[in-house]
């Protein structure tokens, strides 16, 4: 949005003027609600007990590194409480890296932190049975009074499934996991019924009532003794890397994923946001796809696919949704006939949330579809004990910590190792290394033995061959690492060659994300704001056991979906020479790799993503997402812009309204306040601003200076990524005295080379793939990017000498 951006651009740019004194003046253009109450998620600090709005006018910005113990300066977005405040109430603002402002805020990143003093206690401090036993029964119905039909192989929803499937043990445990939690939500439903609770106390944790000692108690988590804290390598679950023992889960797999802002549950604990602000329906989000999220080509004049691909590689290393599945493990459906109707609601299941297409529908009429399945996500129990709404539960460790090669459970790490020279299992195809093959039916489309499904850490590997492609380079990375360092340390145990391998390769993902992929996509000025740039020398500082790693539901329900806007339909498969010999539709490889035994394909994928512009982050998808998603054989698919918008519903995603507030900007009062096109766009769809799905507003803002999203995404992305650097224990830059595994400065040094550039040319097959661009996410004609040999000192070895020890 121009109007938007220039009203965005100028707060930013005010600040850097010395005179900016209270928060109150900055945000002057901040409605405040007075019928909203004070209780808040945060403790924002007032600089001064009256208030800031008595400090002297010409008063400088606060560094807050002259802050008092615990306070830090950190973005809006970081300090949420100051939406509930009214002006005069709002935290000092101080000065940000980047010349930008932020807020002194007392509890950093703690999202949930309640104001003493504010909470509501009901007539009891603890569940009834009587609730608990209606709880049972109602639970009970809801399991088998309805028709559990489950959907069936070869159709688009069954590949939809497999997006969330990771492997059957962890599938038991997710079950039975959800389940409890599902039983915690409806107690909460039928308590906050029976006292009258505001909804408003429940999103924002306002109700201290606990059920310990009840049967629903039964995934409460006590704190968790954590054996040796200090190990060198960090665990496969990533439970442990916090070492408070109240804290030792956050970030490990099966962990609730957590939330910028209070959820927009209609009943406060898991209704999805159905209704606009003046109580009619919401626009459906088919009708919200097929009207707003066309399918127009408009190249990236600068990035190339391998940014995509890298995006939705590091996406699955961090999060994975499940949705909820019947009782033998089998995907819920929602529709009838094929998709010619919904189930009527008494036969559906409790999880069914489907998509109605409208009759008329551009693309999906045609075909009498007037339903798309779709099942809401799963939930993790609250281990607080609490009654209070359900969160969504992920299953991988929330860490960058390449979880997507080596998995998120030691018994997947297991299966995937070799147990010989430290090296994950390989499958040997034309003298070349691949994934090994799948047996697990459930993560692949086909039983054709002619179809060849492959393994990895992740359940998602075979989506689409691009990003298998990824899963290999990631593999032979692993297993180059452990080749090297075997020669340089023959006495080092299978064991230890593994972990030092992964130690290694997890710093490199890291650095390469942090380095190259990050500022790409949200520009240099969010780098800077939310600390989040490499070192060139020297350990780095901002370790803090305060920083919940967690991925926020904004993160994983909108922000980072902005990756299917990128995708192109088409992959332009070239040989050397500029001789177009392929062009694959996406919606062809997905689920299908059997191209990947074609002896050039590797290095051929590879030098198409970095040759191939990927797509602007705007409102456009490709319809290879859009229809024919997962189609398989059927000449129609799914429609994953309509999936993303009911999505962010599902988890309870406020509108995008709220998240413009939120980072300290003006909220739309009116579809005028934005550019002519865009307002009357929405308002043929949306009935207020305050109605506008998160994931479709933030997609049509104009890109921050020198990235790829527009504000509203890069600044939930840069949040996340402050998370998991300043919320890892184990992260690469960091020292001895926090990190236990941490590298000497001397191999840091040699972390700091690593490129994309260099993963491909030291894990190409090198049969038609020579010259690399130095910047590999840098399309390769973008001037100074020409390729170059893999000897050149533009692509800078990691040497690996450094971790001789003898
Ligand atoms: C290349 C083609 C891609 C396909 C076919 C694809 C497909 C999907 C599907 C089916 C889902 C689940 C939708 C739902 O039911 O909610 C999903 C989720 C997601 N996708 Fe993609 N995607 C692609 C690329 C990307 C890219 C490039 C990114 C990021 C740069 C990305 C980021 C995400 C994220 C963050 C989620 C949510 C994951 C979770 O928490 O469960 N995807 N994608
Ligand atoms: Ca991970």
């Amino acid at each position: 949005f121009s109007v938007l951006k220039a009203k965005r651009t100028q707060s930013v740019e005010d600040s850097t003027t010395t005179i900016r004194p209270t928060a109150a003046a900055v945000f002057n253009g901040i409605e405040n609600n007075e019928e909203q109450t004070t209780s808040a998620w945060d403790t924002p600090i007032q600089w001064t007990t009256e208030g800031t709005s008595n400090k002297p006018q010409s008063s400088l910005l606060i560094n807050c590194e002259t802050c008092p113990d615990n306070i830090t300066c950190v973005p809006q977005i970081q300090c949420p409480a100051h939406v509930r405040m009214k002006d005069h109430e709002k935290p000092q603002i101080c000065d940000l890296p980047g010349g930008s402002y932020g807020y002194c805020c007392v509890t950093g990143q703690n999202h949930t932190a309640r104001r003493p003093g504010t909470e509501r206690t009901p007539s009891s401090d603890f569940l009834p049975m009587s609730v608990v036993e209606q709880t049972r029964q109602k639970f009970e119905k809801l399991m088998h009074n309805v028709a559990m039909l489950p959907v069936r192989r070869g159709q688009p929803e069954f590949l939809h499934g497999i997006t969330f499937h990771s492997n059957a043990v962890d599938e038991k445990k997710s079950f039975h996991s959800s389940n409890s939690a599902i039983k915690q939500v409806i107690a909460g439903q039928l308590f906050s019924k029976k006292e009258d609770i505001p909804v408003d106390d429940l999103i924002t944790n306002n109700v201290q009532v606990d059920f310990k000692k009840t049967p629903l108690a039964h995934h409460c988590a006590g704190p968790l003794k954590c054996g040796v804290p200090n190990t060198p390598y960090r665990s496969f679950d990533g439970i442990c890397n916090n070492k408070l023992s109240h804290r030792s889960l956050w970030g490990s797999a099966g962990q609730p994923m957590e939330r910028l802002l209070p959820p927009a549950y209609e009943d406060g604990i898991w209704t999805p946001r159905l209704h606009s602000v003046d109580s009619s329906e919401l626009p459906g989000a088919r009708q919200v796809s097929s009207r707003l999220i066309k399918d127009i080509d408009l190249p990236h004049p600068k990035y190339n696919l391998l940014l995509m691909q890298f995006g939705q590689f590091l996406a699955h290393d961090v999060t994975q949704s499940a949705s909820v599945r019947l009782e033998n493990g089998e995907i819920v459906e929602c529709c009838a006939e094929n998709g010619a109707f919904a189930l009527p609601e008494h036969k559906r299941h409790f999880a069914c949330m489907p998509i109605m297409v409208p009759h008329d529908d551009e693309f999906f009429g045609a075909f009498n579809v007037r339903c798309m399945n779709f099942v809401r996500l799963s939930l993790a129990p609250n281990t607080e004990c609490k009654v209070g709404y359900g969160k969504q539960r992920s299953k991988v460790t929330h860490f960058i910590d390449a979880s997507a090669v080596y998995g998120s459970s030691e018994a997947t790490a297991r299966d995937l190792r070799e147990f010989n020279g430290g090296r994950l299992t390989m499958s040997r195809d034309f003298g070349r290394d691949l994934l090994p093959m799948i047996s697990d039916k459930k993560a692949c489309e086909s039983d054709d033995p002619g179809k060849t499904c492959y393994k990895s850490g992740d359940g998602r590997t075979n989506q689409i061959i691009s990003l298998i492609t990824l899963h290999v380079l990631f593999a032979r990375e692993h297993n180059r690492i452990a080749g090297v360092l075997a020669q340089l340390n023959p006495h080092f145990s299978d064991e230890t060659l593994f972990q030092e391998a992964r130690r290694i390769l997890i710093a490199e993902l890291q650095h390469i994300t942090y380095n190259e992929f990050l500022p790409a996509l949200i520009g240099p000025l969010q780098m800077k704001r939310f600390r989040l740039v490499p070192q060139h020398h020297g350990y780095a500082q901002g370790y803090s056991e305060e920083v919940n790693p967690a991925i926020t539901n904004e993160f994983s329900g909108a922000a980072f979906r902005m990756g299917h806007s990128i995708v192109d339909g088409k992959f332009h498969i070239k040989e050397e020479g500029n001789r177009v010999d392929e062009t694959i539709n996406i919606p062809d490889v997905m689920f299908n790799p059997s191209r990947m035994r074609m002896r050039s394909f590797y290095d051929n994928m590879l030098r198409t993503m970095y040759t191939q512009p990927m797509q602007r982050a705007d409102s456009f998808m490709t319809h290879g997402l859009s229809r024919f998603l997962f189609r398989g054989h059927n000449p129609f698919g799914l429609d994953l812009a309509a999936f993303n918008i009911q999505r962010g519903r599902d988890q309870g995603l406020r509108s995008y309204n709220d998240y413009l507030e939120l980072m300290g900007h003006r909220k739309l009062k009116s579809f005028e306040d934005l550019p002519q096109e865009i307002g009357s766009k929405l308002a043929e769809v949306y009935k207020h601003t305050d109605d506008i799905d998160l994931w479709v507003g933030g997609l049509l803002e104009n890109p921050v200076d020198g990235g790829v999203v527009g504000s509203t995404f890069a600044e939930i992305i840069a949040d996340q990524f402050s998370r998991f650097k300043h919320g890892d224990r184990y992260f690469y830059e960091y020292n001895r005295d926090v990190n236990p595994g941490a590298f000497t400065i001397d191999q840091l040094h040699e972390i700091r080379k690593a490129t994309m550039a260099r993963l491909i040319c030291d894990n190409a097959d090198h049969l038609t793939l020579t010259k690399v661009p130095p910047s590999a996410f840098v399309q390769a004609d973008f001037p100074p990017n020409h390729p170059v040999g893999c000897d050149s000192a533009q692509i800078p070895v990691v040497d690996l000498k450094a971790w001789r020890t003898r």
